[in-house]
């Protein structure tokens, strides 16, 4: 692949991974990218690096710009192996005496993947390395989203490279935010949604702090899809509002079921979730992948979620949703539990304990309906949504 020219002497030597559809249990849809970064200054410099497996098409990428040998400096923003794996090719190709910079944890969580003596160059935040002409400044961002993660500023330029943080799961030729379509922002949200969403009042506090320090932005490039170069502001918005877990005027009505009862009742709560005006989107588990679930949940005010009991349990997919819902700390939402049941009912229950126990405002104790939903059934159900609505329309 033909590096692409970001800047003046600043290319993006990364690789596409067009393939992906399983990121570490998140479904990327379209397959994703792992951009590195070089920079050609009196010092050469390398900003991350890319999956093992596509370390040759990085050492490619580099030797049509320069000889890799003349790397001077490496950079680890994320000991992540998606941005690491290529590290030992790298450092044996480069030299390994050759400092790495990286933040103090990533010199210990570079340790705990890779046996190599490395030379790190641990870095604090707000320290500076001159390439020459020009200077990386690094920022710590530790837990956004792992303790080593870091940000570099190159300061002449104005470009941040962001590592995880304003990235997209987005494989395409179109490298920058003026090329892709309007899939990169739906992609962005997803990445946050899944990936960042539980660190969201750590990155709030990052935002401010940036936005309070003054530093101009003028390219923001993550190391997965989309380079901001026409709008970063655009993306910062964004995370400004997901960070506050600003919600829409909108519910999900989230539900597994083996005989459909579940799903009647499913239908008429939305049904009386959007006769009040509320947005309300029907999402049945086994049709859809948890991080499509949690892209929406990430703007809903409501998560109402229904499940049958089986087994004396609730089911086993909405178990699963709950367990990856709870871990993402979705704030602030309102909630609520339903389903159908045959002669314990176990489930609604114990689906109800868990949004609890997520700190959700509960409307009422929702419905559990005996087998298959009857006439009365039924108008309880949308009346549970009528109340489901006019909470979110009263927030
Ligand atoms: C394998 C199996 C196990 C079940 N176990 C229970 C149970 O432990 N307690 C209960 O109340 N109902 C149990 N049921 C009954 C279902 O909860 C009931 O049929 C319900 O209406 C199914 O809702 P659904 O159509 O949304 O799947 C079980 C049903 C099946 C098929």
């Amino acid at each position: 692949m033909k590096p692409t020219q970001i800047a003046d002497g600043i290319y993006d030597v990364g690789v596409i991974d067009w393939n992906i559809r399983d990121f570490h249990g998140y479904s990327t849809y379209r397959g994703s990218s792992y951009n590195a970064f070089l920079i050609i200054d009196e010092k050469v410099a390398l900003i991350d690096t890319v999956k093992a497996p596509f370390a040759d098409q990085l050492i490619g990428n580099i030797s049509q710009i320069i000889d890799p040998k003349k790397i001077d400096v490496v950079v680890s923003n994320h000991t992540e192996m998606d941005h690491t794996g290529a590290l030992p090719k790298i450092m044996a190709l480069v030299g390994a005496d050759k400092p790495l910079y990286c933040s103090k944890l990533g010199a210990k969580n570079l340790a705990g993947h890779f046996p190599d003596k490395w030379n790190y160059h641990p870095v604090k935040d707000g320290e500076e390395l001159s390439l020459g002409k020009r200077t990386l400044s690094f920022i710590e961002t530790r837990m956004i989203h792992w303790p080593d993660s870091m940000f570099s500023y190159l300061k002449e330029d104005h470009i941040l490279f962001s590592s995880d943080g304003f990235g997209q799961h987005y494989a395409g030729f179109e490298k920058f935010d003026d090329q892709a379509d309007s899939e990169m922002m739906l992609q962005a949200k997803k990445y946050y949604a899944n990936i960042l969403m539980l660190y969201a009042p750590r990155i709030l506090k990052l935002l401010e702090k940036v936005v309070a320090s003054g530093i101009q932005i003028d390219m923001i490039c993550p190391d997965h899809g989309v380079l901001w170069r026409k709008d970063p502001g655009k993306i910062i918005d964004a995370y400004f509002k997901w960070s506050r877990q600003e919600t829409e005027n909108k519910a999900v009505v989230v539900y597994d079921t083996m005989w459909k009862s579940t799903e009647t009742m499913a239908n008429a709560i939305a049904e009386g979730i959007s006769s009040t005006g509320a947005m309300v989107k029907l999402i049945h588990i086994r049709s859809s992948h948890r991080s499509e679930i949690m892209t929406d949940v990430l703007d809903a005010a409501a998560v109402i979620v229904g499940s049958p009991t089986l087994n004396n349990q609730m089911f086993p997919t909405v178990a699963d949703t709950l367990t990856y819902m709870k871990g993402l700390k979705p704030l602030g939402r309102i909630g609520g539990a339903f389903g159908s049941y045959g002669w314990s009912g176990e489930a609604v229950k114990m689906v109800a304990a868990e949004l609890e126990a997520m700190k959700f405002t509960m409307i009422d104790a929702g419905p559990r309906l005996q087998y298959v939903p009857d006439k009365a059934g039924i108008e309880a159900c949308i009346d549970y949504g009528k109340k489901i609505g006019e909470a979110i329309n009263a927030r």
